[in-house]
């Protein structure tokens, strides 16, 4: 057990983290699967988009210089000699004094230059042999050309972006019936502790449930890995070495929670000696979470957080999500920081950087983070109502309400309005 340890600091440590981390393999999926996964390759257009020349009204197509005399009093008469619908292929090349009865989405026919809506023709309502165009039309108006928007070869998604919405309808658009995306880390999870029991097991003395398991394992599955559950680590340290080599061979990093501390029992914290173990780090200039640790076993990443299960939840946004992301091949942005002005002050003296739980809201159009008081590490009642970690400084002030913090957002803010 080492009493002793080297400090780091947050960014130190994550990046001792993200340093042994590679992004894994490809794998290909049905673009129905395909969403919120990350792309691994830059997507390309695979044809012009249009990809002909087409109609962006319901109208006729014309031949512009026909139309220079047309006037609302005296329509200029075409003869219409077609009518297209969208997918649709024109037939009859337009000649002068002849205008195509033409639909949204549909192709133009060649010698037409300009489309006039049906609300600008003489009778719209009809259908008749003859239009009246009632304004002269410009050669070029209403198409919609060939390539306008995507030329064919150009990327139209780059690889570490995440599948949403908008990339399927390009993936579709361009005829990706499948696309490589970065296989899901796989991350074993497991607790420590013989004072843990299941969800379902009465609660006898001395016990408590197990719930940082069911906690991380939402956390890992929204961050875009596989969470897969071992059972609960025996507190030897032979044994529990055992186990961990074992289970690692199956995953891409194990999360673990509890027992890295200083504790009789703490067996994380006896690992670090273990000479087949690469310590990355186990003290860290922070609260809460201090004491969670990394190393590598197999040459694979053990990242161990606390067991208290608001430092647990911290240790996991500030250090697991990111190095989720990085196997995940995403850009890491889980650590992206904006300014806010804190809403209540926050008092408590901390000779490291305090990373208090928080939400986010606005006031008069300015973002305001509201901390959460309920922050012993030990506490879980109110970890289902953050959406950020608000930095307080190392030092003896804290920060009074007004001033700036930085916020580290890591859920969807709900955007309240403070009264
Ligand atoms: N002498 C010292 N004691 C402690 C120090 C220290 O520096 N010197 N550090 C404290 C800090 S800070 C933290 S954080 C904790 C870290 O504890 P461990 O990671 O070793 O975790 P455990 O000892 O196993 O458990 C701590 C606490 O959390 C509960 N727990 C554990 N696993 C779960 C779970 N899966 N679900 C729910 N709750 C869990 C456990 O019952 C304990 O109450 O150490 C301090 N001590
Ligand atoms: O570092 Mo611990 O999580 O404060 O209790
Ligand atoms: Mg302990």
């Amino acid at each position: 057990m080492r009493f002793s340890r080297q400090m780091k600091t947050v960014e130190e440590a994550l990046q001792a983290l993200l340093d042994k981390l590679t992004t894994l393999d490809e794998e290909q999926v049905q673009i129905k699967e395909a969403y919120g996964r990350i792309l691994a390759h830059d997507i390309v257009a695979t044809c012009d988009m249009p990809p002909f020349d087409r109609s962006p009204l319901d109208g006729f197509a014309v031949r512009a210089a026909d139309t220079v005399h047309a006037t609302v009093e005296q329509p200029v008469r075409l003869r219409v000699v077609e009518t297209v619908a969208a997918g649709k292929v024109p037939i009859i090349p337009l000649e002068a004094g002849c205008a195509t009865r033409i639909m949204t989405g549909a192709m133009m026919p060649a010698g037409a230059d300009a489309v006039i809506m049906f609300e600008q023709t003489e009778n719209p309502g009809e259908i008749s042999e003859v239009v009246g165009v009632k304004r002269v039309m410009r050669a070029g108006e209403n198409i919609s050309r060939r390539g306008e928007e995507i030329a064919m070869g150009s990327v139209v998604a780059k690889a570490g972006e995440r599948i949403n919405a908008g990339t399927l309808a390009i993936l579709a658009t361009f005829g990706y019936t499948q696309v490589s995306v970065i296989r899901k880390p796989r991350v074993g999870l497991l607790s420590t502790g013989i004072e843990l029991v299941g969800i379902e097991e009465p609660l006898t003395p001395g016990k408590i449930r197990n719930s940082n398991t069911t906690m991380l394992s939402a956390l890992i599955a929204e961050a875009g890995g596989i969470p897969v559950q071992y059972p609960v680590l025996p507190d030897d340290l032979a044994g529990a070495k055992e186990k961990l080599t074992a289970y690692i061979q199956e995953v891409d990093m194990l999360v673990s929670s509890g027992g890295v501390s200083v504790g009789d029992y703490d067996v994380i914290a006896s690992l670090v000696d273990d000479p087949d173990v690469e310590l990355l780090f186990n003290r860290i200039a922070m609260r809460p979470g201090s004491p969670t640790t990394s190393l590598l076993l197999s040459g694979k990443p053990v990242l161990a957080l606390s067991g208290n299960p608001g430092a647990c939840f911290v240790g996991f946004e500030l250090f697991a999500r990111p190095a989720l992301q990085r196997q995940g091949g995403q850009p890491i942005v889980s650590h992206r920081s904006i300014k806010a002005k804190l809403g209540i002050s926050y008092e408590k003296p901390c000779p490291y950087p305090r990373y208090l739980r928080g939400r986010l809201a606005t006031k008069d159009g300015l973002l305001l983070a509201q901390p959460d008081f309920n922050d012993k590490a030990g506490n879980l009642g109110t970890l289902k109502n953050s959406e950020c970690l608000i930095v307080i400084p190392a030092g003896g002030k804290g920060k009074q309400a007004g001033e700036l913090v930085e916020v580290i957002v890591h859920a969807a803010p709900s955007w309240r309005e403070e009264v």
